[in-house]
Formats: C-alpha cells, structure tokens, sequence
C-alpha cells in the first residue's frame, strides 16, 4: 500500500505542478456547489484501495448517493438538473430509467473494463459519452488467466490442500497434472487481455488459436468464427470477451462437448458468456477435465457442487484487480473527467458523442 501512496503522491504532484505552470489553479477556489457534479452510486472496489482522497479529485463534486440518507429516487430528483457525469462500476447498473431521471448527464465514467452493467444504446439514444478502463487492467486479466490455467492443469491449489490436510503422509503421493507446454489453448475473445494472454502462452510453448467477432489480421494464429469448432480444436478454452447480447450463453452445452473429456476451461470474462448450469453438469459428471473460474452468472453465489470439485480453481472476481493497476486506473480516470469537461479527446472512450 506505500507503493500506491507513494505513485500516488508523485502523480498528483506532477499533475498540480503542471497546473501552476498552466497558471491553472482556479478549481481549487471555487465553491463546492460550483463544480461539475459527477454521481457515484456505490462506492467502486478502487476506492477501498486508493482511498477517497486521492480517488476523488478536488476539481469535482462528487455525490456518493450511498451516504445519503434520502431514498435513492428522492435523492436522484434532488439533483437531477445538475448531474453532469456518472462514476460507476461492475456493482452499480446505469440503465435507461437512470438516464431518464438525469437529464443533464453527459458522460458515463466506468472504473472497469467490462460495461455491460452499463445501458450503451441508452446512451447512445441520449447522447452520453462513455469511457472505460481501457487498457489498464490487461497485464493482471491476462497473468490471472494463465495462472488458473497452470493451476488447473498442474492441480497446484488441489495439492496445496492435500498437504495441508496430512494426506501426504497417511495416502502417499497426489494424482500428477499435466504439462502446459504443447497445449493448444483457444482465446475466446482476442481484445486487449486476450492478446496479452496470447503472448503469456507463446512464452509457455503453447499454441494459441482464437475465436473473436473478427479475424485479426496482423495476427498469425487460426481463428475459428465458430466457437465450437475452435473448443473442438482446442485443448483449452480461455474466456476473456465481453458480455453482450452476442455473447450472453455463447459457451453452451455444444461448446463443452465439442472441447471434451480432457478440456479444460477458464474463465475471467463475465460469468453469464457460459452456461453455468451446463458447465457444472460437464464438469460434475467428468465430461470436461477441469475449470478456473475468476466470474459467475450470480456473484458472489457460486454454484455449491463446484465446491466439491478438486479439478475446479475458484477465485472471487479479482482477476485485474491489483493496487498498481489501480493506481493506472484512478490516473485514467481523473484524466477522462478532466478531458471531458475541458473539451478534450476522451483518453478511453467506449463512445463518444
Ligand atoms: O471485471 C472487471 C472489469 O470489468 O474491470
């Protein structure tokens, strides 16, 4: 945590040292009621980490709906004339009936890289501009996703628990995992994490095939259009697309039998791009070898027969997120409000309008 605050402190003062220079100091004169108003509605993971402080720049009022004691609808009605921009993440839907209710909202800042609990053609519709995390949390996304994949296939958490129970003196050797290097692993989804996973897995030995919603073509790898024929040729399925209506379900019961007995599947995407109640019964039925979950349909429940499942890694929704990638996280932030108010390119635009 000194590391953050450290980074964290060495980039606000730059940022007040540049603005001194620009002869630009005025913000910090003018009253509360004076600055743009940007709605939080719940407090974003970020925050517990880098702290209000430094999250939550002074140039900006900020009005954290979940400190308030009204309602929420009374609250909103309260400051619906003056909300000018949302601060969102995963935990908190921007829908249609929100934007109605904010008239003035210009922008939608989400503190994730995923937006699909964000309501894009409603924005689109009421000419909102939208910005996500951009690239900042493609590195972790892509080591978690190697990670559970070494996990899974070389039974390191499985094993860890063997010898913490005492098994390995009463029973004697575990079950060996198998090699990574040779594998022939498919990324589902081929954007900024999954090309980062790609170059992970190269460095492993492996061979990468993808699947994406088009053919890449500064890249070598197969692609596969069909999700099924890539799990077909695959000996491992990496998920790291996007949510959407395109992708909601998209890894079914045919994807599963397609990649088989001795497939493995990882998932750090969103939890609803694979049918979960098809692939528990895979997977408690022994119809896929193993999986390393990072998301689920209905977080934080996860299906409880995974908990029985050795073959299984579970991990609570944490794949990118590290204080250093938070660090990243709260600069682009800060950096997309301030391009946004004065004017400027969006620096991580989903859409600008
Ligand atoms: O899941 C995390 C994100 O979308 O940033």
């Amino acid at each position: 945590m000194a590391y953050v605050a450290s980074r964290l402190t060495v980039t606000i003062t730059l940022m007040a040292d540049q603005e001194e220079e620009q002869g630009n100091t005025g913000d910090q004169n003018r009253k509360p009621q004076d600055l743009p108003q940007v709605l939080l509605l719940k407090p974003p993971p970020v925050l517990s980490v880098i702290g209000e402080q430094s999250f939550l720049s002074n140039k900006y009022q900020f009005l954290k709906a979940w400190e308030s004691p009204l309602p929420l609808h009374q609250f909103l009605t309260a400051h619906a004339g003056t909300i000018q921009a949302i601060l969102c993440s995963g935990s908190a839907p921007v829908t249609d009936d929100l934007l109605q209710l904010l008239p003035s909202v210009r922008l939608v800042v989400t503190a994730s890289a995923g937006t699909n609990h964000i309501d894009l053609e409603a924005c689109h519709r009421r000419g909102i501009s939208v910005t996500n995390a951009g690239n900042v949390f493609s590195d972790d996304g892509a080591d978690e996703a190697v990670g559970l994949l070494i996990d899974v296939l070389r039974k390191i958490t499985a094993s860890d628990r063997y010898v913490r129970q005492g098994l390995w003196v009463s029973e004697g050797a575990y079950p060996l995992g198998s090699k990574l290097r040779g594998k022939r692993v498919g990324i589902v989804g081929m954007g900024s994490i999954g090309l980062e996973v790609a170059k992970r897995l190269e460095a492993f030995g492996c061979n990468v095939l993808y699947n994406s919603r088009k053919k890449k073509t500064f890249l070598s790898y197969p692609f596969y259009s069909d999700v099924c024929q890539l799990a077909a040729h695959s000996d491992a399925l990496i998920i790291c697309c996007a949510l959407t209506d395109q992708t909601r379900h998209m890894i079914d019961k045919d994807v599963f039998s397609a990649l088989g007995k001795e497939g493995v599947i990882v998932n750090i995407g969103r939890g609803a791009i694979v049918d979960e109640k098809e692939m528990v019964r895979f997977l408690v039925h022994g119809e896929i070898a193993g999986a390393g979950l990072d998301v689920f349909e209905n977080e934080p429940d996860v299906p409880k027969e995974l908990f029985e499942l050795d073959n299984v890694v579970l991990s609570p929704h944490r794949a990118v997120f590290t204080p250093e990638s938070f660090v990243s996280l709260c600069e682009l932030v800060v950096g997309n409000l301030e391009a946004f108010f004065s004017n400027k390119p969006l620096l991580s635009p989903v859409m600008d309008v």
